[in-house]
Protein backbone atom coordinates (compact mmCIF):
# COMPACT_ATOMS: atom_id res chain seq x y z
CA UNK A 1 0.00 0.00 0.00
CA UNK A 2 1.82 3.31 -1.49
CA UNK A 3 1.87 6.86 1.21
CA UNK A 4 -0.51 9.29 -0.08
CA UNK A 5 0.07 12.09 1.75
CA UNK A 6 -1.69 14.80 0.72
CA UNK A 7 -3.45 18.30 2.81
CA UNK A 8 -6.40 19.70 1.14
CA UNK A 9 -5.82 22.99 -0.94
CA UNK A 10 -8.08 25.02 1.58
CA UNK A 11 -6.75 23.53 4.74
CA UNK A 12 -3.77 24.87 3.35
CA UNK A 13 -4.86 28.36 2.47
CA UNK A 14 -7.07 28.74 6.04
CA UNK A 15 -5.43 27.52 8.90
CA UNK A 16 -9.18 27.92 10.46
CA UNK A 17 -11.19 26.12 8.15
CA UNK A 18 -13.78 24.27 9.97
CA UNK A 19 -13.45 21.18 11.30
CA UNK A 20 -16.31 18.83 12.70
CA UNK A 21 -17.48 19.07 16.37
CA UNK A 22 -18.84 15.18 17.34
CA UNK A 23 -21.66 14.84 19.36
CA UNK A 24 -23.53 11.92 20.54
CA UNK A 25 -27.05 12.28 18.57
CA UNK A 26 -28.64 12.81 21.91
CA UNK A 27 -26.07 15.75 23.37
CA UNK A 28 -26.18 17.52 19.82
CA UNK A 29 -27.12 21.49 20.48
CA UNK A 30 -28.78 21.94 17.07
CA UNK A 31 -29.13 18.25 15.38
CA UNK A 32 -30.82 18.30 11.95
CA UNK A 33 -34.54 17.12 11.61
CA UNK A 34 -36.14 13.75 10.58
CA UNK A 35 -35.36 12.25 8.25
CA UNK A 36 -31.88 12.80 7.77
CA UNK A 37 -31.82 12.44 11.67
CA UNK A 38 -33.02 9.00 11.51
CA UNK A 39 -30.49 7.87 8.79
CA UNK A 40 -27.33 9.16 11.09
CA UNK A 41 -28.57 7.45 13.90
CA UNK A 42 -29.86 3.74 12.40
CA UNK A 43 -27.24 1.24 14.07
CA UNK A 44 -27.76 -1.06 11.47
CA UNK A 45 -25.76 -1.24 8.01
CA UNK A 46 -26.16 1.41 5.91
CA UNK A 47 -25.39 -0.46 2.63
CA UNK A 48 -27.93 -2.59 3.38
CA UNK A 49 -30.51 0.08 4.18
CA UNK A 50 -29.14 2.02 1.03
CA UNK A 51 -29.53 -0.89 -0.86
CA UNK A 52 -33.14 -1.48 -0.20
CA UNK A 53 -34.00 2.17 0.06
CA UNK A 54 -32.76 2.29 -3.89
CA UNK A 55 -34.48 -1.00 -5.07
CA UNK A 56 -31.07 -2.65 -5.24
CA UNK A 57 -29.29 -0.49 -6.81
CA UNK A 58 -26.41 -0.01 -4.62
CA UNK A 59 -22.71 0.05 -5.49
CA UNK A 60 -19.52 1.31 -3.93
CA UNK A 61 -17.12 3.69 -5.75
CA UNK A 62 -13.47 2.96 -4.13
CA UNK A 63 -12.11 7.02 -4.40
CA UNK A 64 -8.42 6.08 -2.40
CA UNK A 65 -7.25 3.15 -0.07
CA UNK A 66 -4.08 3.99 1.17
CA UNK A 67 -2.02 5.34 4.42
CA UNK A 68 -2.06 8.68 5.32
CA UNK A 69 -1.30 11.36 8.58
CA UNK A 70 -4.80 10.94 10.94
CA UNK A 71 -6.60 14.12 11.07
CA UNK A 72 -6.92 16.05 14.71
CA UNK A 73 -10.48 14.25 15.18
CA UNK A 74 -9.48 10.81 13.74
CA UNK A 75 -6.02 10.80 16.12
CA UNK A 76 -8.58 11.60 18.88
CA UNK A 77 -10.88 9.22 18.33
CA UNK A 78 -7.82 6.09 18.00
CA UNK A 79 -6.00 7.35 20.30
CA UNK A 80 -3.07 7.93 17.99
CA UNK A 81 -0.48 11.09 16.94
CA UNK A 82 -1.52 13.72 14.94
CA UNK A 83 -0.44 13.07 11.71
CA UNK A 84 0.56 9.68 12.49
CA UNK A 85 -0.05 6.98 9.51
CA UNK A 86 -3.40 5.08 9.23
CA UNK A 87 -4.81 3.11 6.72
CA UNK A 88 -7.37 5.37 4.89
CA UNK A 89 -10.08 3.83 3.00
CA UNK A 90 -12.74 6.58 0.96
CA UNK A 91 -15.39 5.46 -1.04
CA UNK A 92 -18.91 6.61 -2.73
CA UNK A 93 -21.57 4.79 -1.95
CA UNK A 94 -24.37 5.08 -4.82
CA UNK A 95 -28.12 4.39 -4.41
CA UNK A 96 -30.94 4.57 -6.71
CA UNK A 97 -28.61 6.25 -9.81
CA UNK A 98 -26.44 8.62 -7.67
CA UNK A 99 -23.82 8.54 -5.20
CA UNK A 100 -25.81 9.55 -1.97
CA UNK A 101 -23.06 9.04 0.91
CA UNK A 102 -18.95 10.02 1.02
CA UNK A 103 -17.19 7.43 3.87
CA UNK A 104 -13.76 8.04 4.94
CA UNK A 105 -12.79 4.62 7.02
CA UNK A 106 -9.37 4.84 8.68
CA UNK A 107 -7.39 2.27 11.31
CA UNK A 108 -4.41 2.43 12.70
CA UNK A 109 -1.91 0.49 11.33
CA UNK A 110 -0.71 -1.42 14.70
CA UNK A 111 -4.58 -2.52 14.75
CA UNK A 112 -4.93 -3.79 11.23
CA UNK A 113 -3.25 -7.16 12.53
CA UNK A 114 -4.99 -10.34 10.78
CA UNK A 115 -7.58 -8.37 8.81
CA UNK A 116 -5.33 -6.02 6.65
CA UNK A 117 -5.24 -8.47 3.78
CA UNK A 118 -8.83 -8.87 3.81
CA UNK A 119 -9.01 -4.98 4.07
CA UNK A 120 -6.51 -4.44 1.30
CA UNK A 121 -8.68 -6.77 -1.06
CA UNK A 122 -11.86 -5.39 -0.55
CA UNK A 123 -11.63 -3.39 -3.87
CA UNK A 124 -15.24 -2.41 -4.47
CA UNK A 125 -16.87 -4.60 -1.75
CA UNK A 126 -18.55 -2.53 0.55
CA UNK A 127 -16.63 -2.72 4.41
CA UNK A 128 -20.56 -3.39 5.35
CA UNK A 129 -20.81 -7.07 4.49
CA UNK A 130 -16.86 -7.44 6.17
CA UNK A 131 -18.14 -5.87 9.46
CA UNK A 132 -22.13 -7.10 10.04
CA UNK A 133 -21.04 -10.27 8.97
CA UNK A 134 -18.89 -11.38 11.75
CA UNK A 135 -20.12 -11.33 15.33
CA UNK A 136 -16.48 -10.76 16.35
CA UNK A 137 -16.65 -7.13 15.11
CA UNK A 138 -19.32 -4.44 17.44
CA UNK A 139 -20.00 -0.87 17.37
CA UNK A 140 -19.49 2.10 19.16
CA UNK A 141 -21.93 4.66 19.72
CA UNK A 142 -22.65 7.17 16.30
CA UNK A 143 -21.79 10.05 16.95
CA UNK A 144 -22.81 13.27 14.35
CA UNK A 145 -21.42 16.58 12.81
CA UNK A 146 -21.15 18.76 10.34
CA UNK A 147 -19.03 17.62 7.96
CA UNK A 148 -16.10 20.21 6.23
CA UNK A 149 -16.57 20.58 2.41
CA UNK A 150 -12.85 20.61 2.00
CA UNK A 151 -12.77 17.30 2.95
CA UNK A 152 -15.17 16.22 0.32
CA UNK A 153 -14.46 14.96 -3.08
CA UNK A 154 -14.73 18.23 -5.13
CA UNK A 155 -17.62 17.02 -7.71
CA UNK A 156 -19.16 16.34 -4.06
CA UNK A 157 -18.15 20.01 -1.87
CA UNK A 158 -21.19 21.29 -0.23
CA UNK A 159 -21.45 23.09 3.01
CA UNK A 160 -23.44 21.93 6.24
CA UNK A 161 -23.30 18.55 4.77
CA UNK A 162 -24.24 16.11 8.14
CA UNK A 163 -22.01 12.85 9.04
CA UNK A 164 -21.79 10.34 11.37
CA UNK A 165 -18.86 8.25 12.41
CA UNK A 166 -18.41 5.50 15.03
CA UNK A 167 -15.95 2.51 15.83
CA UNK A 168 -15.64 -1.11 14.68
CA UNK A 169 -13.62 -3.59 16.46
CA UNK A 170 -13.50 -7.19 17.75
CA UNK A 171 -10.93 -6.30 20.24
CA UNK A 172 -7.84 -5.66 18.01
CA UNK A 173 -8.71 -4.12 14.81
CA UNK A 174 -9.69 -0.80 15.31
CA UNK A 175 -11.73 0.76 12.65
CA UNK A 176 -12.87 4.50 12.58
CA UNK A 177 -15.47 4.34 9.67
CA UNK A 178 -17.10 8.09 8.66
CA UNK A 179 -20.26 8.58 6.62
CA UNK A 180 -21.48 11.98 5.04
CA UNK A 181 -24.85 12.13 3.94
CA UNK A 182 -24.50 13.66 0.35
CA UNK A 183 -26.92 16.59 -0.78
CA UNK A 184 -30.37 15.12 -1.70
CA UNK A 185 -30.51 12.33 0.77
CA UNK A 186 -32.56 10.73 2.07
CA UNK A 187 -34.89 11.47 -0.25
CA UNK A 188 -38.58 11.96 0.97
CA UNK A 189 -40.13 8.54 2.15
CA UNK A 190 -37.03 6.52 2.40
C1 LIG B 1 -20.11 0.50 7.70
C2 LIG B 1 -20.70 0.16 6.59
O1 LIG B 1 -20.04 0.04 5.44
C3 LIG B 1 -20.10 1.05 4.47
C4 LIG B 1 -19.12 0.73 3.41
C5 LIG B 1 -17.91 1.35 3.34
C6 LIG B 1 -16.82 0.93 2.40
O2 LIG B 1 -17.00 0.03 1.59
O3 LIG B 1 -15.71 1.51 2.50
C7 LIG B 1 -17.65 2.38 4.17
C8 LIG B 1 -18.52 2.82 5.09
C9 LIG B 1 -19.87 2.34 5.16
O4 LIG B 1 -20.73 3.30 4.77
C10 LIG B 1 -22.15 -0.06 6.55
O5 LIG B 1 -22.66 -0.62 5.57
O6 LIG B 1 -22.83 0.31 7.54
Amino acid sequence: MLPCWHCPIACRRDPVAMLPDWFTPDSHPAPPPAPLFDWLCAEGSLTQRLTEAGNQDFHVQLLEQCQQPARQDEALALAVQLNEAVWAREVLLHTDGAARVFARTVAPLSALGSAAMELNKLGTTSLGHLLFRNPQISRGPIEISQYPAHWLPAEYKANGLWARRSHFSDGQLQLLVCEVFLQGWPCAGT
